[in-house]
């Protein structure tokens, strides 16, 4: 898969090049690239925003060096249509299952918005050459797109065949089955007085199997009765209908 990012805060993004992100792009298995809006400027002082029309507080995002950058990523890779992520408030919500179809895609581009946000016109201008969709993290402002790039390049990248070292576990975690992950524990089984589940302990996989799931339902009732409300009935067998 092929990553753009365009910020005018590029070392903001530098975190993707640690851990399993920056491994991925060292197997060849993610090409990011990240690109300086100020880049794509003309005047001395690389100008990115202006008043906005209409009034009121804050800056917006200049258009014009925005269709400079997206154009320009958009020739490098002129063979495909790429999906132009826009990280913003007003965008549909990032979840588990956009995660899994964004790691579908070919090429995703990423525009870092600041100030009060981009020039409508950009995302406009963009829809002639990308798939546009405007994302956002959950129902809080930041301050600019960068945070929320780095969450869903890790949430869509960890996805990716090769980058996790053991696909088996992206099974069992959290929203992989519409349901919070079960409690996990390690050594030493007493801790502090306090002792794991002992069925953790008895080998028997069925009743380890029963015990996890009858967390997970007991978890997402407790923490996200939404995901309970969103799942189908007939996620749950006849006995769990009454956990
Ligand atoms: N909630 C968000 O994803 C967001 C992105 C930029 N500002 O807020």
């Amino acid at each position: 898969m092929r990553l753009d990012v365009v910020s005018i805060f590029p070392e903001y993004l530098a975190p993707l090049e640690l851990s399993l992100i920056g491994k991925a792009r060292t197997d060849g298995l993610l090409d990011l690239h990240v690109h300086g809006l100020r880049d794509y400027t003309s005047d001395r002082h690389r100008t990115v925003d202006d008043t906005p029309y209409g009034g009121g507080a804050g800056m917006v995002m200049k258009a014009e060096p925005w269709a400079l950058a997206l154009g320009d990523i958009a020739a490098q890779v002129p063979a495909r249509r790429p999906t132009l992520i826009v990280p913003s408030p007003a965008g549909e919500v990032f979840n588990q299952k956009l995660a899994y179809e964004l790691a579908e895609e070919e090429h995703l581009v990423f525009a870092c918005g600041r100030y009060e946000g981009i020039d409508e016109r950009v995302l406009e201008w963009a829809a002639e050459q990308f798939t546009v969709r405007p994302v956002s993290l959950g129902d809080y402002v930041l301050n600019g797109g960068e945070v929320a790039v780095l969450a869903m390049v890790e949430a869509i990248g960890r996805l990716i065949p090769g980058v996790v070292g053991n696909p088996e576990s992206l099974i069992e975690e959290s929203h992989s089955d519409g349901l919070l992950e079960y409690p996990v524990y390690t050594k030493p089984s007493t801790w502090r007085g306090r002792d794991i589940p002992e069925v953790l302990l008895s080998g028997n996989h069925g009743k380890i199997a029963k015990f996890r799931r009858e967390h997970q339902l007991r978890r997402t009732a407790a923490r996200r009765p939404d995901l309970i409300a969103a799942l189908d009935v007939s996620h749950f067998s006849k006995t769990e209908r009454n956990v």
